[in-house]
């Protein structure tokens, strides 16, 4: 076994009674790295050069047994604990051995067998950290494949590149667009791109959980915080340590939480409900919302402040019919994805489903989509896909009917390219003439895609 992966974490004294496993696993070879306490100034990642810890549990203070679960969990890595059969009758210890640990040993374990334990533990470190490598490489041979991300128009290409450009910055970023048009899959992206890849990714969708509930979801809670929480509980925040928060729906996060969410990304670091520590967290938060988040600050729903702090960068995915020259490539990328569902007679679309998908206006975006072509495998009985099966009305090339809502957007983008062109492109002239805010008018830049100034290109906000 190399130097490198003889190189441990250790959690505890290094004299007294202690002494007698630190100095021999030393003297076995083993680099030990000794974290300082208190535990909740430690700062370690899955980036570190350890691949495996020690604990001594009698070594610990109250305070740093409660930082303990956390740090076994940053580390991502496989822990040995030294206890004894009375830290069984403790329930937060006992947890800890349990769920959390590698193996337990005693204060009298001999010295040789700890240290195959700890190779043990090193091995499946070096294979975990192969796989998730293993993992990235083979996402990242094929751009596109890199999450399964489907799309040859320009449309989709600047989206690419801005996940590009966002994934090896930092900051938030907040993520908007149509129901089913890819921002968690976008979410996702930035992950996959960022030094945060092989990092936990989390997402959670804010409107999808109870208000009493989302707030634990988020932050965890101590034991006893309230009726029913009989059991600490580690939180998103804590739990994707080092890696990726994916905030879904952010517009439905509740105001005090709003507060919460607002502190964490000033402070970097979170309270778990009824514990009063502050706990660094090192976590990068994407948000995604489908409604319009300018018009719930105005009208006092969201709150300004943590706007302004997610929207640092800004991606908006573009609506399925922005982009139908993918609809084919799209559909036929389905189409084989869910070909072991298919009767072994059915090839492919006919020309009139290819159209009818053409025109069809895609209100539920890509997840629509993904849904007819899934159904239509299932009913169609012919050979090839007929608009039928896909559940989409048949219509002559003619007899295409404009709707209300594209009237209304060609309007808007008419009166948009009209306002700025009499103010010669000056946003806050335009903003003044059509009686909207300037956000209103970048965010109607984006929607219709018209370019910005060169200058307000590049700081894509
Ligand atoms: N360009 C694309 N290529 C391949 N699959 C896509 C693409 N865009 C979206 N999808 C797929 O469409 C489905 C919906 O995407 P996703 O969940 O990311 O949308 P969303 O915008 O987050 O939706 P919601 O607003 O409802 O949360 C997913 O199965 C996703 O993998």
């Amino acid at each position: 076994m190399s130097g490198l992966q003889r190189c441990c974490w250790w959690v505890g004294d290094t004299g007294g009674e202690s002494a007698r496993l630190y100095d021999g696993l030393v003297a076995n070879g083993w680099s030990l790295v000794p974290l300082p306490l208190p535990l909740a100034d430690c700062r370690i990642s899955g980036k570190d050069e350890c691949r495996v810890g020690v604990v001594t549990l009698a070594d610990l203070e109250v305070n740093d047994l409660r930082q303990l679960e956390p740090l076994m969990l940053r580390s991502a890595r496989p822990w040995i604990v030294v206890g004894c059969d009375a830290d069984l009758e403790d329930p937060e210890k006992r947890r800890i051995i349990a769920h959390l640990s590698h193996g337990m040993v005693t204060r009298e374990v001999d010295i040789l067998r700890l240290s195959i334990l700890l190779e043990h533990g090193a091995d499946l470190a070096r294979l975990q950290q192969r796989e998730r490598e293993l993992q990235q490489t083979s996402r990242s041979r094929d751009e596109r494949d890199d999450y399964e991300f489907v799309g040859t128009t320009p449309a989709m290409w600047d989206l690419f590149k801005t996940i590009r450009k966002v994934a090896a910055v930092d900051a938030p970023v907040f993520i908007s667009g149509e129901s089913g048009t890819g921002k968690e899959l976008t979410a996702q992206a930035i992950h996959e791109r960022s030094s945060r890849s092989y990092l936990p990714f989390h997402a959670i969708n804010c409107g999808a959980l109870p208000e009493h509930l989302i707030q634990s979801e988020l932050f965890g809670h101590e034991k006893g915080a309230f009726t029913g929480a009989s059991q600490r509980k580690i939180g998103r925040f804590e739990a994707a340590d080092g890696g990726t928060l994916f905030l879904d729906e952010i517009g439905d996060l509740p105001l005090d939480l709003q507060v919460n969410l607002l502190r964490f990304l000033e402070t970097r670091s979170i309270q778990r409900v009824g514990g009063l520590e502050d706990i660094p967290v090192d976590v990068r938060v994407l948000a995604a919302t489908h409604v319009n988040l300018e018009r719930a600050v105005e009208e006092g729903r969201f709150r300004e402040d943590l706007f302004h702090r997610l929207n640092v960068l800004h991606i908006r995915v573009p609506a399925l019919r922005e982009h139908t020259e993918d609809i084919e490539i799209l559909a036929r990328f389905f189409f084989e994805r869910f070909a072991n569902e298919k009767a072994s007679c059915l090839k492919g679309f006919s020309r009139e489903a290819l159209t009818v998908m053409q025109r069809y206006h895609w209100p539920g975006n890509v997840r629509e989509l993904i849904n007819r072509v899934r159904r239509a495998m299932v009913m169609c009985e012919n050979r090839l896909i007929q608009p039928e099966d896909l559940g989409i009305e048949r219509r002559g090339p003619n007899r295409h009917q404009v709707t209300l809502e594209e009237v209304r957007e060609a309007a808007e983008r008419e009166a948009l390219l009209a306002a700025l062109g009499r103010n010669r492109y000056r946003v806050n002239a335009a903003a003044t003439e059509l009686g909207v805010s300037r956000v209103t008018i970048y965010r109607l830049l984006d929607k219709h895609g018209i370019s910005r100034t060169p200058q307000e290109e590049a700081s894509f906000g």
